[in-house]
């Protein structure tokens, strides 16, 4: 839509609140933090985040799914809460791809394989037969079942044919926390959040669940690379809305999204962190609901064990 006809439309009259799924410094709160703080500046309204915590980011998306349809109330989504959920809960109180409006996809990003600093070994073909060998002794971290982090350790549990314990925590931010005090021994998570720990050598990653080495981290190598081919996650995030939000609102938040991944400071600090900054043609809220799709039935699958 242009310009001139968005001005036009009275939103946001208030506040709006962007409901964060997960603990404060994990990977979708950063990604939120930084692209909602250009936001409010195009909208020219505030933008409070809320981090609204518990099983596995669906008691959010639940919150949000019943929030009214006038743009003030949103949610930061992933491939967890709007996706691999659908498969993990039975009961899930909300439809992914019926009780929300997509706004826009506002990052992609790889998962990574990561481990405590002293995890004795050293690849990921050590890796397997040693997790094979300890299952019972192993704490896999994780932010709950429907979680991302889950969602990726469940898939490369079932490739390497193991079942060690999980242990919730209320985002990949405290969790990552717990991994580099050595409280619990590996997890899979999000590319953003793993990269400071991994500079600074606080962690140690076996493998990077995509088909490239990403720039970010170069040395971390492939699945295909690692010879477990089948262990592809292709992470992201997207801007949701209660169903039902009007299309002139929709295309005023998309506009706002938009112009915010092409602030340079802001892409920087994304790119930085090894996410990927969707292409202007894949920011258009169908491409999010395509997403949303593609994903429920790839985890219906990989619950299922039909196709790892
Ligand atoms: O889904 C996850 O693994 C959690 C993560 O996205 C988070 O922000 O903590």
């Amino acid at each position: 839509a242009e310009p001139d006809r968005l001005d036009q439309i009275d939103f946001p009259v208030r506040t709006v609140t962007v409901v964060v799924p997960f603990a404060k410094g994990g990977p979708t709160d950063t990604v939120a933090r930084l692209i909602t703080a250009e936001m409010a500046k195009t909208l020219g309204q505030p933008i409070e985040i809320e981090n609204m915590l518990g099983a596995g980011g669906t008691l959010a998306a639940t919150r949000v799914a019943h929030a009214a349809p006038d743009g003030h109330t949103l949610i930061v989504g992933h491939l967890g809460t709007h996706g691999a959920a659908v498969a993990l809960f039975p009961k899930l109180a909300y439809r992914p791809d019926k009780d929300f409006t997509p706004v826009a996809l506002l990052t992609e990003m790889p998962v990574l394989l990561l481990a405590r600093k002293q995890f004795p070994p050293k690849d990921l073909s050590e890796f397997a037969s040693y997790v094979k060998s300890h299952t019972d002794n192993l704490n896999v971290a994780h932010a709950g079942f429907g979680s991302v982090s889950y969602a990726s350790c469940l898939l490369l549990n079932r490739l390497l044919k193991v079942d060690p314990t999980g242990v919730p925590f209320s985002g990949t931010g405290p969790a990552l926390q717990a991994l580099v005090e050595g409280q619990v021994d590996y997890m899979c998570d999000q590319i953003v959040n793993a990269v400071p720990a991994l500079r600074e050598g606080k962690v140690k990653a076996y493998v990077i669940a995509a088909s490239e080495r990403d720039p970010v981290v170069p040395d971390v190598p492939t699945a295909r690379e690692a010879g477990l081919p089948g262990f592809q996650v292709g992470a992201w995030t997207g801007l949701f809305a209660p169903r039902g939000t009007p299309e002139p609102i929709v295309a005023k938040l998309n506009a706002a999204v938009s112009r915010a991944l092409d602030q340079s400071d802001v892409r920087t600090r994304l790119t930085d962190l090894g996410a990927l900054v969707p292409r202007p043609e894949q920011r258009a809220p169908v491409v999010l609901a395509q997403l949303v799709q593609e994903e429920i039935s790839r985890w219906e699958d990989v619950v299922k064990g039909t196709t790892p």
